[in-house]
């Protein structure tokens, strides 16, 4: 039996004292007021205890992890037809790279990069009745949760900023692969990337994906196969030009985002968050990945 707590407290200890935190995100103006000190961890063992240490319970901005919820919402109401409109193969760039985009003739690469997310969203635009209002409703019934909410102001931030997702919507609109009006679709986008969670939050949210398609109330919202293909896109895509480094060092599927929080899971196993808002190069949280790669050696596991 493993002593999760003190793994969680060693970590949360160790990394805690670390002078070289990374970088705060600072391109979204709003998210550059959070503080860099803060880390917080949070494991979900699949229907058994959680464990937390640090700031598990405070909220940040969620940001592309919320890229894995618009994927579960699309691929239940669409299926496989989805993937006439992006495709599957990691992308060896950052996360708002476009150039791939115009050589591949409007395909993005993956759903979990910004272009193959704006087609994500551009789907959930066409096929829900209340796009933003029913996706919330969505991530709260798989977190179980009605005080997740969105964030307006970074939200806003973002529309005044987001210059690189207007261009990005703009090239996937002159190939034909956006259906719905640019300003609607980034509206959708920017509101689904403010999204707050706790850590403790994001592992209950994420919870469907390593049991099979169900929530923690055993509610199935996913097909196992679902599941299946979700969490293999998140092992080679969820970290964009990072993702073998997150597999070789942590080795498990996952998703960042830039408002520092990380989650990753082990199907059947646990789900398990972190949090740390400074960003390292390649736009991943510095500590968070740290934090990660420590947890799966203490514990010996990972998918590999
Ligand atoms: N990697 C991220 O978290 C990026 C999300 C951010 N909202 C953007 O589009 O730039």
């Amino acid at each position: 039996m493993q002593d999760y707590q003190s793994i969680l407290n060693d970590i949360y200890n160790k990394l805690s004292k670390k002078e070289d935190k990374g970088t705060v995100a600072s391109y979204i103006p709003e998210l550059k007021h959070v503080d860099r000190n803060a880390f917080g961890i949070h494991l979900q063992v699949i229907g058994d205890k959680t464990y937390g240490a640090g700031q598990y319970a405070e909220k940040f901005s969620i940001q592309s992890i919320s890229k894995v919820l618009t994927l579960a919402k699309a691929i239940s109401i669409e299926g496989h037809n989805l993937w006439e409109r992006v495709d599957v193969e990691p992308s060896g760039n950052p996360f708002n790279y476009l150039s791939l985009l115009e050589q591949e003739n409007g395909i993005p690469r993956n759903p979990l990069i910004n272009t193959g997310a704006l087609v994500i969203a551009d789907i959930l635009v066409s096929q829900l009745e209340n796009p933003k209002q029913d996706f919330l409703n969505f991530v709260r019934q798989l977190a179980n949760d009605d005080s997740i909410n969105y964030n307006e102001k970074v939200a806003k931030s973002e529309k005044e900023t987001g210059y690189r997702n207007y261009a990005g919507a703009n090239l996937l609109k002159s190939f034909g692969n956006l259906k719905n009006d640019v300003d609607e679709v980034l509206d959708f986008y920017f509101h689904q990337c403010s999204i707050e969670m706790t850590c403790e939050q994001l592992t209950k949210t994420l919870y469907v994906f390593a049991n099979k398609g169900a929530c923690m109330l055993e509610k199935v919202h996913l097909k196992k196969s679902q599941t299946k293909r979700i969490n293999a896109i998140m092992l080679t895509c969820g970290f964009y030009d990072e993702a073998g480094e997150f597999a070789f060092e942590v080795g498990l599927p996952g998703k960042s985002g830039v408002g520092g929080g990380i989650v990753a899971l082990l199907p059947k196993e646990f789900v398990i968050s972190v949090w740390s808002p400074g960003l390292n190069a390649k736009g991943n949280s510095k500590l968070g990945m740290q934090a990660l790669e420590i947890f799966t050696t203490k514990t010996n596991l990972s998918i590999f």
